[in-house]
C-alpha cells in the first residue's frame, strides 16, 4: 500500500488506528474452540468487527510461530482474510546478514512463495544496512525500523550516546538515507510521548508505528500533542486492549466499542491537528 493510499484512508476513516492481532489461544473464548482453527475463527470475527475503524492490523508473528505449523496456517489465512486496502503488518521484528534478509523478506513479502504477501514488516536495526535493505528489494513494501521502543528494556541500549546523538537517534538519521518516508517507518512507544519532538526534528515525514496504548499505559494524547503531523504520520497500535475487552460469546463486540472509543479519540486529535 503506498503512502498516499494510507493517508487517503486515514482521511476516510478519520482514524489511525493498528489493531494489533496477539492472538494466544488460551486467552481466546471458549467456545471457539469447537472451530477447525480457532485462532483463525476469532482473528476472523475480530476484522469483520473492526475493518471500518482501522486503518492497519498487526499479526505478531510470535503468536503464530509458537503453534508450529498450525500457528503458520493461521497465520496465512489471518493474512489473507486482512481487507487489501487495509495495510497488514507483519510485527516480526527480524534483522539478519543480507542473504538471510533476503530469505525473511520472501517469507513475508513474496505471497507465491509463502502464502503471504503483507505490506510492511517490523525489522531490529542492530545488524544495519546490508539486514534492513534486502526488504526494500520488493517494490511498495514498508520497513517499520525499531527506534524507540515501548518496554523497559528500551532503557539498556536506545538511550546510549553516540557521536550522532543517542543511539535511536542515530538510527533514525541513518536509516533515513537508505530509504524515503514512503517506504520506511520507525517504531516509537507511546510511552515515551516527551521524546516525539526530538524524534520529529529527524523524522518530519516519517510514519511512526505507536504501540503501548491500552495495556501498557501510553497516552494517545500525549503521543499526539508531540508526534502528529499534517498528513497525521502516525498508526498508533493497540493489541490486548481491544481483542481481549471481552473472554465471552460478546467478544467481537466488545474489540468494536474499545476500537471505537479509539477512533472518536483519533478523530477529534486529527481535526485538531488538522488534517481532516
Ligand atoms: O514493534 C512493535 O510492534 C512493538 C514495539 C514496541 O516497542 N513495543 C511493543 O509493544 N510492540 C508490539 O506491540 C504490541 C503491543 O501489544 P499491547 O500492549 O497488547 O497493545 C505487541 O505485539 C508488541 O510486541
Amino acid at each position: 500500500m503506498s503512502r498516499s493510499s494510507l493517508i487517503a484512508q486515514i482521511k476516510e476513516k478519520k482514524s489511525f488506528l493498528c489493531v494489533g492481532l496477539d492472538t494466544d489461544i488460551t486467552k481466546i473464548p471458549e467456545f471457539l474452540k469447537e472451530y477447525p482453527d480457532p485462532v483463525f475463527e476469532f482473528n476472523k470475527r475480530i476484522i469483520d468487527a473492526t475493518a471500518d475503524l482501522c486503518v492497519a492490523y498487526k499479526p505478531n508473528a510470535a503468536f503464530y510461530e509458537s503453534r508450529g505449523v498450525k500457528g503458520l496456517q493461521s497465520l496465512i489465512d489471518t493474512y489473507k482474510y486482512i481487507p487489501k486496502n487495509i495495510l497488514s503488518i507483519i510485527d516480526a521484528k527480524r534483522g539478519d546478514i543480507g542473504n538471510t534478509s533476503d530469505m525473511y523478506a520472501r517469507a513475508f513479502f513474496d505471497e507465491e512463495a509463502s502464502g503471504m504477501g503483507f505490506d510492511a514488516i517490523t525489522v531490529t536495526p542492530y545488524m544495519g544496512n546490508d539486514s534492513v535493505t534486502p526488504y526494500l528489494k520488493f517494490e511498495g513494501k514498508w520497513i517499520i525500523l525499531l527506534a524507540l521502543t515501548s518496554s523497559v528494556g528500551s532503557k539498556d541500549f536506545q538511550y546510549l550516546g553516540t557521536p550522532e546523538g543517542t543511539l535511536y537517534e542515530a538510527v533514525i538519521k541513518k536509516a533515513n538515507t537508505w530509504a524515503g518516508a514512503d517506504r520506511l517507518m520507525f517504531v516509537v512507544g507511546a510511552t515515551k510521548s516527551t521524546e516525539f519532538t526530538d524524534i520529529r526534528k529527524y523524522a518530519p515525514d516519517n510514519f511512526l508505528l505507536v504501540p503501548g496504548v491500552g495495556a501498557q499505559g501510553g497516552s494517545l494524547e500525549e503521543v499526539c500533542k508531540y508526534g502528529i503531523t499534517k498528513e497525521c504520520g502516525l498508526l498508533v497500535n493497540s493489541s490486548r486492549g481491544i481483542i481481549y475487552a471481552s473472554n465471552g460469546e460478546d467478544f467481537a463486540e466488545a474489540a468494536r466499542a474499545e476500537a471505537l472509543k479509539l477512533q472518536q479519540q483519533m478523530q477529534a486529535e486529527l481535526e485538531k491537528a488538522g488534517v481532516i
